[in-house]
């Protein structure tokens, strides 16, 4: 009997470590592009790509040759058609590490109780109106997010930098106010803006009453780290948005909870 050569089996530390961060990489990549089309895409190309080692292992020359030649430009497409994917990965990973921006790591100084009994009372015109409006079935799309980000906010709509007030919030969405088309955005328990228009979800998992409101603000939580509250017009439901999940019909208590919890 030849000698196996079992070398491979020669395992490091660092080998160790190496895997689980690749693991920890492409899980972050599945829950980014979890339940958008992006998955198909990625899909496709696993399938070019095995049909690839298969055409070059038969030594079908013609088909390795086109298949190869798509693969050889295959870094720049994968830049190109994941583009928004790869955007929303670096801008997770800077806020994340960003040390003003990141409440969790405040509450370590500051203590977490004093924080949210802060923002409770700051939350209370924001929940006192989604109330009032999804009472009254006045359709709304309020934006939290933890900076300014131009490129969503700036660019369209009207630039306000406001206090809040349960009446301001009911004003603006109030449906003959020139303003209540669109998405009203809050920085730092400020408005900001109003009337903006945002990135529409592509998701397919979302459920079909959800229309363009809803997948606006799906869509500017896959994209940032904002979360959305959504109060529809037909049916008075109140959703809430993160990472382009969406809690649909919650009461106004879980509303509190979860805006305490991201804001
Ligand atoms: N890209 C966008 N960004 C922000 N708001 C948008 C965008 N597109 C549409 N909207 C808002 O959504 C409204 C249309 O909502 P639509 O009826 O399609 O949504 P919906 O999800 O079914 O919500 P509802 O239950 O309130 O009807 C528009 O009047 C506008 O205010």
């Amino acid at each position: 009997m030849g000698n196996i050569d079992f070398s491979f089996f020669n395992i490091r530390l660092l080998d160790v470590i190496d895997i689980f961060l690749v693991a920890i990489i492409i899980y972050y990549i599945y829950n980014l592009i979890r339940g958008t089309i992006a998955v198909n895409i990625l899909i496709g190309l696993f399938i070019i790509y095995l049909a690839y080692l298969v055409v070059k292992q038969s030594q079908m020359r013609l088909l390795t040759e086109i298949f190869g030649g798509f693969i050889s430009v295959g870094s720049i497409a994968l830049i190109v058609v994941f583009q928004q994917e790869i955007r929303r990965f670096l801008i997770h990973i800077g806020k994340n590490i960003s040390f003003r921006r990141n409440k969790k790591l405040w509450s370590l100084f500051l203590g977490k109780k004093e924080i949210e009994k802060d923002n409770t009372a700051r939350l209370k015109p924001i929940i006192d109106a989604c109330r009032s409006m999804s009472k009254s079935r006045t359709g709304a799309l309020i934006v939290f997010s933890k900076f300014f980000d131009e490129e969503y906010y700036q660019n369209s709509g009207e630039f306000i930098d406001a206090e809040i007030s349960k009446r301001l919030l009911e004003s603006i969405f109030q449906k003959n106010s020139p303003l209540h088309d669109g998405a009203l955005v809050i920085v730092d328990f400020r408005i900001k803006t109003a009337s903006c228009i945002l990135p529409l979800s592509d998701s397919e998992d979302l459920p079909l009453q959800f229309g363009l409101r809803h997948r606006a603000g799906i869509g500017v939580t896959e994209m940032s780290d904002a979360v959305a509250v959504i109060v529809s017009e037909e049916t008075g439901e109140i959703s809430y948005a993160k990472q382009g999940n969406v809690n649909m019909n919650i009461t106004h208590d879980e509303l509190e909870r979860l805006l305490n919890e991201d804001v």
